[in-house]
Formats: structure tokens, sequence, C-alpha cells
């Protein structure tokens, strides 16, 4: 391992100081501090829309150690190793980094990506102290800054719509299969996309705003992305119009937050959020237990929900809501992401429900 020498730190809201060493971009940066305890994915973690605005601390201590995979892009023009074309959490926040990486598709080592994409890394931090206090307080605000600690000012991102920041801005075809879908994009993972893409769905990923009915979809996804649901505003009141006919809707992550809003639920910040890839989550009624790849900080309230909606799983370490399932519709929201990337696809078979729903 190497640590460049250039100090820097992080500073929390409540005054705590965590010193280390930058690597990466040399950038003051700030939003708020969550912590994913995946051992490995940072290649597609880094690159999910849905870190959007927040400074992503990884506990497994060794990150880097494979390297950055290639850029090659699928037959569809989608980056094959990366969940988005970027970078899109503000900064990452590591124990140890690793400049001799080592993998078939390593290309560059995780501190060259960084610099190239102007993000910066922090090194040499007790990511275990850290998430043990966040665990304890709830997430945080943070900053990472070098020389002066005022360089920028506390601020969270989630207040603005980054869902809106990040979708397409005009409608985009991908494939040429029997079924139409339309995703609505507020953020949505490129596996997203190549899971229905797979199913011989024909792919039409429209803005987080676009009035999709008018494109009559055989099936309508709503993706996951970054900040508050409640800021989606227009999605919400499109997919409660959808809610009156019978298409079929699934819901990924924030897609399952704007479904729930859009039905009837409630939604609000967790203490901490959900950010691995070994969360378990029971399904209602069959009471099996699945292991899911989970990146959230906001959950469904699902009690406000009407009486033909229920829950369909949940979080069986805090309990809290993991998706939604109307009665007698195929309508469907799931708070992990069945598309995995990083992390087990054992809940891959949500989309061949959402086909089976189709036909
Ligand atoms: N992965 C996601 O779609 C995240 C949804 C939402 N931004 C949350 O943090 O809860």
């Amino acid at each position: 391992m190497e640590q460049t020498t250039q100090q820097a730190k992080l500073i929390l809201e409540d005054g705590a100081v965590f010193e280390g060493y930058a690597f990466g971009a040399i950038k003051p940066v700030s939003g708020g501090v969550v912590f994913n305890t995946g051992m490995v994915g940072y290649p597609e973690s880094l690159t999910d829309s849905s870190y959007r605005g927040q400074l992503l601390t990884m506990t497994y201590p060794l990150m880097g150690n494979y390297g950055v995979p290639n850029e090659e892009r699928d037959e569809y023009g989608l980056m094959k190793y990366f969940e988005s074309d970027r970078i899109q959490a503000e900064a990452l926040i590591v124990s140890e980094w690793s400049e001799n990486y080592s993998h078939w598709n390593g290309k560059k080592s995780l501190s060259d990506w960084l610099k190239e994409q102007n993000i910066p890394g922090l090194s040499g931090i007790d990511t275990r102290a850290l998430t043990k206090r966040l665990r304890e307080r709830g997430v945080m605000l943070g900053k990472i800054v070098y020389d002066d600690d005022n360089a920028v000012e506390f601020v969270d991102h989630d207040l603005r719509n980054l869902a809106a920041e990040i979708s397409v801005k005009e409608p985009i075809t991908y494939g040429n299969g029997s079924k139409r879908v339309t995703i609505v994009d507020c953020g949505v993972k490129n596996n997203i996309i190549r899971a229905l893409l797979q199913r011989d769905i024909t792919v039409i990923r429209c803005p987080w705003n676009y009035d999709f009915l008018k494109e009559n979809p055989d099936g309508i996804l709503i993706s996951n992305g970054p900040g508050d649901p409640k800021t989606c505003g227009e999605t919400i009141a499109n997919v409660r119009r959808a809610l009156k006919n019978h298409t079929p809707i699934l819901g990924i992550c924030l897609g399952s937050q704007i479904l729930g809003l859009a039905a009837g639920a409630d939604t609000y910040k967790l203490k901490y959020g959900h950010r691995s890839h070994n969360q378990p989550c029971v399904e209602t009624g069959t009471k099996r237990c699945y292991i899911t790849v989970q990146n959230h900080g906001y959950a469904v309230d699902a009690d406000p929900l009407p009486e033909d909606w229920r829950q369909w799983f949940y979080n069986d370490n805090d309990k809290t809501n993991e998706g939604i399932i109307h009665i007698s519709k195929p309508f469907f929201g799931a708070q992990f992401h069945p598309e995995a990337s990083p992390g087990p696809d054992d809940t891959e078979f949500i989309f061949d429900m959402f086909l089976r729903a189709m036909s």
C-alpha cells in the first residue's frame, strides 16, 4: 500500500474530526456521510447514481486491490463494468487503498481513476470508529477539507431533486424485444436496463418527469436513484395516474418508494440506511429469507397503504419495509436491488415475475 503524504480530514456535523491522507483528486467536498459494508464492488458502487451527493465510506479495510476495470461498452452502448458513465459519489473514504492492484481486468489504480474523474479520496481513516459513530448518532453531513476547515460549508444534497439532475433529458430506446417497457430514469443502473434487455424487452428509458403512459408500454419500471423520494413529485403524480390502469409496474429502491408514495404510503429517512451485499429480507407469507443487495437511506412506511396493498418484504435486521405489493393488480416494488451489481443476484427472479405479469 502507498499513501500520499498530503494530509486531509473528514469533519462531521457534530464536530468530530477524522484525520487521514488525501488520494485521488484534491478537492474540498461536502455531503451526507454514509457507510457500505460490502467487501468488494467499489467500481459499481461509485458509479451507482444513488450515491450522488454522498461521501461513501467503505468499512472493509482494503480497497482498490483489484484496480478499476476497462471502459468497454456492450452492444447497447452501456458500460459493461460500471453502473453509469461516471463516478457519482462525492468522495470515497477508506482505511487503506492499494496502488498495486491485480486483476485480469484491472486497467488503472483506484487513485488514478478518482483523479481522472475529479473525485477526492480520503485514506488512513478508522472506518470502524466512523461507522460506529454514524450508527449511534445517525447519518450526518460531513466535509473533506485540507488546510482550510471552512473551504466548504456542510451541504445536504438530498434537499435538491437529484433524480432530475441525473435523469436522461430525452427518451432513449434500447433493443428490439417483443415487449416494450418504459424505465422511468431517476438515475437507473446499467444492470437494470440489461436485466430487461436480456429478457426480450425493448427498453424506452424516459426522463424522470416524462408522461410515460403516452408510450402505451407493456410494463413500467421505476428506477433506483439518489436523494429523498419526496423530491420526485412529478414522477409520483405520473405513477398515481398509472395505478388506475392494469399495466404492470415494478419499482426498484427509489422506484419502490415512489410507488409507495403514489399508492398512499409515506417515506422517512432511516437512522443510518442499508448499504451492503448481505441484507436479509423476509418475504411476507412464505417467510423465505433472501440475501439482498442494498443501497438506501430512506424507507417506506407501509402502514398508511390502502387495504388492497400489503408489505411484500421486510428487513430481518431492523424489521423495516423492503417491498410492497398490490393484492390483485400487477404492481410491486422492491426496496433492495434484484439486479445486484455489485453483490449476489438471489432476487433476480423479480424481473421474471415482472415479465410474467406482462404476458
Ligand atoms: N438505491 C436507491 O434507489 C436509493 C433510494 C433513495 N435515494 C434512498 O437513499 O433511500
